[in-house]
C-alpha cells in the first residue's frame, strides 16, 4: 500500500503541491490525472527519491520513506520501479541487452544468465520475438513495451508509469493499457499511472485520483467520476474547453 499523508511541495514561490492525501492499494491500476502542470509527476517522482516533499509523509508498505537517504532508498527503488515518459534505453545495445543491464547489475547474473532473464520479462510485453533488435528498428510503443519489460527485471510490486500512452499511436496505446491491466491482473503489481489519456482512464483505472490547486479534487472509481456532481470534475473528464477549471 502506498499512503501519501498531506504532502507539500514547492519550487522557490511556486507552491505545485498543497496538503494531498490519499492512498493506493495492492494491486490495484490507480490513476493520477489532472491537468498540465498540477503536479502528477512531481508527486510520484517522490516515491523513488527523485524528489523529497516540504511537509508531509509517504508510506509504502508501512514505512515512511520520505526521509530516507540515498542508501535508504536502494530498497525502496526495487519494490517501487518508474517507466519515464521518454524512452531511456541505449541505442547501442539490443532490446535483450537493455532488459538484461539491471540484472546483471543488481543480481550479480552472467551475461547469457541475464539475457535469458531479460527474454523472460521481455515475453511477459509480447515482446519475445524482439529481443535481438535494437530500440532504433522499433515503433514508440514498442519502445515502450522494452521499457516497461526493463522496469520489471528486479520484479518490482509496485510500478509508477509517467504518461506512458502519451505520443502514441491509438492502437499502440491501447496495447499499453492492456499491458498494465495484465500486469495487475495476472502478476498483483500495483500500478500507477500518471496520465491524460482519457480513454486509457475509463478503459482500465480501479480507481482515480484528480488533482486540482495542489489538492485532491475526487478520489473513486470510473462511475465515481462519470457520475460526479462537480463541474471541475466534469469539464476535465468530458475534455470541455469551456468552464470553471483555471489552468
Ligand atoms: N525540478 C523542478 N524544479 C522546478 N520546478 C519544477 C520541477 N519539477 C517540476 N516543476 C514544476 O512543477 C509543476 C508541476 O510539474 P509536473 O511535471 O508534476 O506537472 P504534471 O502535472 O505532471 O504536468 P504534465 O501533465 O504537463 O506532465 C510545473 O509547474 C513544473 O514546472
Amino acid at each position: 500500500m502506498i499512503e501519501f499523508k498531506n504532502i507539500a511541495k514547492s519550487f522557490g514561490p511556486k507552491k505545485v503541491l498543497d496538503d494531498v492525501t490519499f492512498s493506493v492499494k495492492r494491486g490495484e491500476v490507480f490513476f493520477i490525472i489532472g491537468a498540465s502542470g498540477v503536479g502528477k509527476s512531481v508527486l510520484i517522482k517522490h516515491l523513488v527519491g527523485l524528489l523529497y516533499p516540504d511537509g508531509g509523509e509517504i508510506w509504502l508498505d508501512g514505512q515512511e520513506i520520505s526521509q530516507l537517504d540515498e542508501k535508504g532508498m536502494y530498497p525502496v527503488r526495487k519494490k517501487c520501479a518508474m517507466v519515464f515518459q521518454h524512452s531511456t534505453l541505449f541505442d547501442s545495445m539490443t532490446c535483450a541487452e537493455n532488459v538484461a543491464l539491471p540484472l546483471r547489475k543488481h543480481k550479480g547474473l552472467s551475461v547469457r544468465e541475464a539475457l535469458e532473464e531479460a527474454q523472460r520479462r521481455l515475453e511477459i510485453v509480447h515482446m519475445a520475438e524482439f529481443g535481438a533488435r535494437y530500440p532504433s528498428e522499433l515503433g514508440d510503443g514498442m519502445r515502450k513495451r522494452v521499457a516497461i519489460a526493463r522496469a520489471l527485471t528486479l520484479d518490482p510490486e509496485f510500478v509508477l508509469f509517467d504518461e506512458p500512452t502519451t505520443s502514441l499511436d491509438p492502437v499502440s496505446a491501447r496495447r499499453v493499457d492492456k499491458l498494465i491491466r495484465e500486469l495487475s491482473d495476472k502478476l498483483g503489481v500495483t500500478c500507477v499511472v500518471v496520465s491524460h489519456d482519457l480513454v486509457s482512464i475509463f478503459t482500465i483505472a480501479d480507481r482515480i485520483v484528480m488533482l486540482y490547486k495542489g489538492r485532491v479534487r475526487l478520489l473513486g472509481t470510473r462511475d465515481d467520476f462519470k457520475g460526479a456532481n462537480d463541474e471541475v470534475v466534469q469539464q476535465f473528464i468530458n475534455g470541455r474547453a469551456q468552464g470553471p477549471m483555471d489552468l
